[in-house]
């Protein structure tokens, strides 16, 4: 039986790290993938990319041995929102993710959605978590301008809890939360973390942000790193940086 609290953590940092193809074009996109090579094994394929492309770029990161979090956000009524999770998993990726805020019938759905589908298809099934607070939202956006009131680490903490009772794998969510959502959840609920910048990087639009070092320190399941990596000069150089600093912390 594997250990509970370790079951979805790969052994490796390379298979910890998705590189976030935040492209408008297959091109661009596999181009970025061939200059990675063999330093990056897992990518993060979200709206602006697969809008354009489709499932097509899904099947050439397969081809090319890559594992993917395909990232659409899935928020609709349960109904639908299993139906969106079913095409989703028929792709065979790995990471699949909706939004909490969507509720707990719908988190329930689709993951029930992917279980099924992906027995169906005999092939694994993708872990299933749950978007919280995007970490591009501050405490004073998050009070005045959508109307949550408290702090945001209450908010994910709250979010968090209703995906693992929907039964999800794990959540979405920053850094700055993670000892929060381990304290609420346990160190087997999956947490998949953005808003990465290492020392050297700039923040862009995020608000709530860590170094790679401080968000393994804090239990990390899985890093997402677009900017700091598809952004930089040297995007492979970058890439084994991050993974440096990633093995070091621990
Ligand atoms: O779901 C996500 O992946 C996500 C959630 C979130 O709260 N914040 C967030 O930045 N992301 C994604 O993570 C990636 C971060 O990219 P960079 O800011 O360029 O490192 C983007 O593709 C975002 O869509």
């Amino acid at each position: 039986m594997p250990d509970s609290r370790t079951a979805h953590l790969p052994a490796q940092m390379a298979d910890r790290l998705y590189v976030a193809l935040d492209f408008d074009n297959g091109e661009d996109a596999l181009r970025m993938v061939d200059r990675l090579g063999e330093t990056v094994r897992c990518y993060k394929v979200g709206m602006e990319l697969y809008f354009k492309t489709g499932p097509q770029i899904l099947h050439q990161l397969q081809e090319a041995g890559k594992q993917i979090f395909l990232d659409l956000k899935i928020h609709d009524i349960p109904n639908t929102a299993a139906g969106a999770a079913r095409s989703c998993t028929s792709f065979g990726v790995s990471i699949i993710n909706v939004h909490a805020a969507g509720g707990i019938e719908m988190m329930k759905q689709a993951k029930q959605a992917a279980i099924e589908t992906a027995a169906a298809l005999s092939i694994d099934r993708p872990l299933v978590i749950a978007v919280t607070q995007l970490t591009s939202t501050d405490r004073q956006m998050m009070n005045e301008q959508i109307g949550i009131q408290g702090s945001v680490e209450d908010t994910v903490v709250r979010y968090a809890k209703l995906a693992q009772e929907a039964g999800l794998d794990g959540v979405v969510a920053s850094g700055q939360e993670l000892a929060a959502i381990r304290q609420a959840c346990g160190d087997g609920f999956v947490t998949v973390i953005p808003g990465i910048r290492p020392a050297w990087a700039a923040s862009n639009d995020q608000k709530r942000i860590l170094t790679p070092a401080d968000a393994i320190k804090a239990g990390a399941h899985r890093l997402v790193v677009g900017r700091p990596i598809t952004h930089a000069d040297d995007p492979q150089d970058a890439a084994k940086r991050i993974l440096e600093e990633m093995e070091v912390s621990l």
